[in-house]
């Protein structure tokens, strides 16, 4: 299927976005293995997200979905029960990766996998620390799903980890709740904290530093209520899309600003961007509203340990630098190969066919904007991200576009498209 996308003049008005699609899978998770129960509102009902209740419902846990709020039963650490069938992820590299964290330390066995997506993704990467822990883990050829653990005894490790990811990193933490002693990870630059805040919230001992961080293996995980903030990975588009259309002036409401997943401000902010932070709050997870106005904006480097901080929001980074003036080098960001798409590879194809001048490296791009760009027909490569930045650029694109295969916004945000379509100015 092709979905028409149009060109806008301006887009105003506010917007909240759906919430994090991190902390909706770790609420579930956690609430999972959490004493008592866990009522979770903002929950992100993308299909990520519910791919985690589905794999979680199949090991015994209930779990009641309403619009108004998600209550996870919990089972305790030691609750979950042998599931009966596959555990499916769906497209989820974070629900693959982070369960198998916590089925390495289950007394059953069980098999993971995906969609044809995930079963492409690299699964080596928590293999080998869980292994050095004791699990039993093998895969198809190697590294790759479907995955199947049996039980063993997990001990805890020290592990370097060769790249700054979150899923890594959260994998090998979940694995040392099992284990028979203390784990520490050291990261190569700061990932995503989520996992460590929860976890301390639910009252397990996790001491970091910023890059090393040790979890003891708690008796017991306490269950606290989650509200879930909205993702500023969603945010990201109405953002982009404020900065490089003209008159713009958007509100976003009630968004995560996690210092580990404030990149993309950072990076905007360095672009020439004019965002306001407004009514700073939150406890567990600082939160904001967020107000973007039209900018001019100017090409800037990307790189380094800003890459973990805004890893997502590439694709649509790489739209607003198509728009800004002079030259983006984005580099360090091998990791987008291994995402749903070869984000590299997608995003300068979809970008070009714009005549955007955009050249592919090897880990990352080269972005020289700000000429007028023309609507074209895009695909999806079934990655969200991909479909939504595409979105974003139409706006900004002479004539008209359309994108083949846009369902799969439904992964992280199932109402993208109406969202966009109501800051639409009337009259256009
Ligand atoms: O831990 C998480 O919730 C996530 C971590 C990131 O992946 P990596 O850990 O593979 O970088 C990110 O791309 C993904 O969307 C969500
Ligand atoms: C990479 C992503 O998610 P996951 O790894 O969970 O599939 C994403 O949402 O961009």
């Amino acid at each position: 299927m092709s979905y028409p996308l149009t060109a806008a003049q301006s887009l105003r008005g506010d917007v909240t976005v759906p919430g994090d699609k991190s902390i909706s899978h770790r609420a579930v998770m956690f609430g999972a293995l959490a004493d008592a129960d866990t009522h979770i509102t903002g929950f992100l009902m993308g299909e990520d997200c519910l791919s985690t209740i589905s794999c979680f419902k199949k090991m015994g846990v209930s779990i009641d979905v309403s619009e108004k709020e998600v209550v996870v039963h919990g089972v305790g650490l030691h609750g979950l029960k042998a599931p009966d069938e596959l555990l499916y992820t769906g497209n989820s590299g974070t629900t693959t990766r982070l369960l198998c964290g916590i089925l390495a330390g289950q007394p059953f066995s069980s098999t993971v996998n995906g969609d044809a997506s995930i079963q492409k993704r690299p699964m080596g990467r928590i293999m080998k620390p869980l292994r050095e822990m004791g699990a039993d883990i093998s895969g198809k050829d190697g590294n790759l799903c479907p995955l199947t653990i049996h039980p063993a005894p997990l001990h805890g490790i020290h592990y370097t980890m060769p790249v700054a990811s979150a899923q890594l990193k959260s994998a090998i933490l979940l694995a040392g709740l099992f284990a028979d002693s203390p784990t520490t990870v050291v990261e190569p630059a700061p990932s995503r904290d989520h996992t460590e805040r929860m976890l301390r919230g639910l009252g397990a001992q996790v001491v970091s530093n910023g890059t090393e961080i040790t979890l003891t293996p708690p008796k017991a995980l306490h269950a606290v209520n989650v509200e879930v903030p909205g993702d500023i990975s969603s945010a990201a588009y109405f953002l982009v899309a404020g900065l490089i259309l003209p008159d713009s002036d958007i509100v976003i409401r009630n968004v995560g600003i996690n210092p580990t997943r404030t990149g993309i401000l950072d990076a905007l902010e360095a672009m020439g961007a004019n965002i306001e932070r407004l009514n700073e709050r939150g406890t567990v997870e600082p939160i904001c509203d967020l107000r973007v106005r039209s900018s001019h904006l100017h090409g800037t480097p990307i790189c380094g340990d800003m890459i973990p901080r805004l890893i997502d929001e590439i694709p649509v980074l790489a739209v607003a630098a198509a728009f800004a003036e002079g030259e983006t080098v984005i580099r360090d960001a091998q990791e987008l190969k291994v995402k749903e798409s070869n984000r590299i590879a997608t995003m300068t194809a979809e970008l070009s066919k714009t005549g955007a001048d955009v050249r592919e490296t090897e880990d990352g791009m080269i972005i020289r904007g700000d000429k007028p760009l023309h609507g074209a027909n895009f695909a999806s490569y079934a990655d969200h991200r991909v479909a939504m930045s595409m979105a974003v650029c139409a706006l900004a694109c002479e004539g008209d576009s359309s994108i083949d295969d846009p369902d799969c916004v439904a992964i992280s945000y199932p109402t993208f498209f109406e969202t966009l379509d109501a800051l639409k100015q009337k009259g256009e």
